[in-house]
């Protein structure tokens, strides 16, 4: 992990251009040295030109010599250079800023589908004369991901930017640290569990009543903030069996009001405050983490003197090692563990007891739940707001899924794995909002070795990808291509899913849609994921009868700019401004309103 003083990332990132900046210097003086003693006549001045210009001549000579050799090796195995941008400015810094601003503030993938209809559906944005892949092809997907797996890693740079949070675990290790990983962590996620639903019934019991008091009090609650909590607490609890808490806690309210009495959570205990700290420590080191993916490849230039997440994970570290190292102890002092008792084990409650079954290694279990918790909860909370995004703005979607709900379930009941699984509407519904919103919207991997790419056009030669290059691909783009999923592509319509259109799109070309990826890296929690997320939505619609957007809760920031209404697409009906850092989310919240059955409309 990063530490102190010289080992901030900042410093780390800089030795490397340092060493190149000082041996190319070191080699100019001693050039200059010994032509001075052939013809010793040449004015200073020239020299100190010479030497300046070094520096330049030799980088721009290094970028050419790589561009000449990747197009012979491309040649020369009857494939071509992958397609490059051609920006105004040197090293395509001026595309750079503009993406990069794009993705701080603009509309997901604002920018790139010009690009695309431009230059295709695979391009090298060469910034920073840096090759830099983008695809939204399925084939290209599938190789990545499946077909080649072998040959593309989640990379250095991706494990860089997330170290000091999730240290070496199953979300960024490769090779065979992943492999160790997986298969110490999956075999817990092959059978749904009677306790999960416990703990979802227990959050989703803390979540309604506190909304029924806020909407009956005449005010609008943020649907993402009450997601983020939710999943929050149920994660922790089914990670390690400690709940944090966060819905007990008060809720935000819209911009425009001010809270007459300012209700005080109860069990204010130490632990409770402890718990608050862990969850705001957490959600520090993420967001520290999503503004290095923000600022691209540069982020460690803003870290120079301290790395941005130590604090937050010095105080998630002390949250969490109690916990471990308890665990620990009383694994130790359990009779040694043989096959068929950990076989036993599968049946355990929580992913730390089932792990510690495996190793008492307490950085590796602090690397798994972390890394678990990480891939959980933002995911999670993404697809649950834009799911409910469209519900509320779906009138007829939001009817025809509580009558689902009210078949299946009845307006009361518990629901069960069951009923979920039978619950054909519903999953369409999730599934269409991942296809509009995937909680992942642009993923990277790269390359080990020289590789190629299929052509989109078959009659082309291959695309030639080089050795260590970063192919990034667009779950996002992809999902709204019109070529694959029909001209209605861009509309919300869960039947998509259910009638004829499956068959003709999704049926024969199963890569065109990839919410939790595919291939041997596929999200382990993809099951546990439709189950939290259908249970609270089922929850919600056994107790409320409708729901509306109430825009007038978030700031007029955070809404949509009214140039977006002349855009094209989904961008001109949007009515929340949809933003990404490494997982998309819905920028100032998703505010709403929601009626309580029984109640007048
Ligand atoms: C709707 C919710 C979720 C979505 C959309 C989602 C999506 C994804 C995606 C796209 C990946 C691939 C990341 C990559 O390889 O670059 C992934 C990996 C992963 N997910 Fe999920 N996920 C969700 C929920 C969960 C949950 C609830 C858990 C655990 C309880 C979980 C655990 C994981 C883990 C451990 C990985 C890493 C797998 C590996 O690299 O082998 N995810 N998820």
């Amino acid at each position: 992990m990063f530490s102190k003083g010289l080992d901030t990332p900042g410093i780390l990132f800089l030795r490397r251009p340092a060493f190149y900046a000082a041996s190319t210097i070191v080699g100019a003086i001693l050039c200059i040295r010994f032509v001075s003693k052939i013809w010793p006549g040449i004015p200073l001045s020239l020299w100190l030109v010479l030497l300046g210009i070094s520096l330049p001549l030799s980088f721009a000579g290094r970028v050419k010599l790589r561009q000449l050799s990747t197009r012979r090796a491309a040649a020369s195995i009857g494939a071509r250079p992958i397609p490059c941008l051609q920006g105004k400015r040197v090293g395509n810094v001026d595309l750079m800023f503009k993406f990069l601003e794009i993705f701080r503030t603009g509309y997901p993938g604002d920018g790139l589908d010009e690009v695309v209809s431009d230059v295709g559906t695979i391009f090298n944005t060469r910034m920073l004369f840096e090759d830099d892949i983008i695809t939204i092809e399925p084939n290209h997907i599938k190789a990545l991901l499946a077909t080649d797996f072998d040959n593309f890693e989640k990379g250095d740079k991706f494990r860089a930017t997330t170290l000091s949070l999730l240290g070496t675990g199953i979300f960024n290790s490769d090779g065979e640290m992943w492999k160790f990983h997986r298969s110490m962590t999956r075999p817990f996620f092959t059978h749904d569990r009677i306790s999960h639903f416990n703990i979802f019934d227990r959050c989703a019991d803390e979540a309604i009543p506190s909304m029924k008091a806020r909407f009956r009090a005449g005010h609008a609650v943020d649907l993402q903030d009450l997601m983020l909590r939710f999943t929050l607490d149920s994660s922790s609890e089914f990670l390690f069996g400690h709940g944090i808490h966060s819905l007990r806690g008060e809720l935000p309210y819209p911009h425009n009001t001010r809270p007459e009495v300012k209700s005080v959570p109860d069990g204010d205990t130490a632990e409770a405050k402890t718990a608050e700290a862990f969850a705001r420590a957490f959600a520090g080191a993420q967001y520290a983490i999503s503004q290095r993916f923000r600022m691209g490849p540069m982020w460690p230039l803003f870290e120079i003197s301290k790395d941005n997440t130590k604090e937050h994970m010095e105080v998630v570290n002390a949250y969490i090692e109690p916990i471990l190292q308890n665990a620990i102890n009383k694994q130790k002092a359990r009779p040694s563990t043989d096959d068929a008792s950990l076989q036993e084990t599968l049946d355990e409650d929580t992913l730390l007891d089932y792990l510690v079954r495996r190793t008492t290694d307490i950085t590796i279990l602090r690397d798994e739940v972390v890394n678990i918790m990480t891939a959980a909860r933002d995911t999670t909370a993404s697809t649950l707001t834009f799911t409910l995004y469209f519900l509320a703005t779906h009138p007829q979607v939001y009817s025809r899924l509580r009558e689902e709900v009210l078949t299946k379930v009845g307006s009361t009941s518990r629901p069960t794995y069951d009923n979920i699984r039978d619950m054909k509407y519903l999953r369409a519904v999730i599934n269409e909002s991942m296809r509009l919103f995937p909680a992942v919207p642009f993923n990277v991997r790269d390359s080990i070795k020289a590789t190629t790419l299929p052509s989109p056009n078959p009659a082309e030669k291959p695309l030639y990808v080089p050795a260590r290059t970063s192919v990034t691909y667009s779950a996002l783009l992809m999902h709204r291509r019109k070529d694959l999923w029909g001209p209605d592509a861009e509309e919300y319509d869960p039947d998509r899913f259910l009638d004829e259109r499956l068959r003709k799109y999704l049926t024969p070309n199963p890569y065109i849609f990839l919410p939790f990826n595919a291939g041997p890296r596929i999200c382990i929690g993809q099951q546990f994921a439709y189950n939290e997320i259908s249970f609270i939505v089922i929850r919600l619609l056994q107790n409320f009868t409708s729901m509306t957007l109430s825009p007038e809760g978030q700031a007029p920031e955070t809404r949509p700019p009214a140039a977006w209404a002349s855009a094209e697409g989904r961008k001109a009906i949007e009515k929340i401004c949809p933003r990404m850092h490494v997982t998309l989310y819905s920028y100032g919240g998703l505010w709403v309103k929601m009626t309580e059955d029984g109640e007048a409309c």
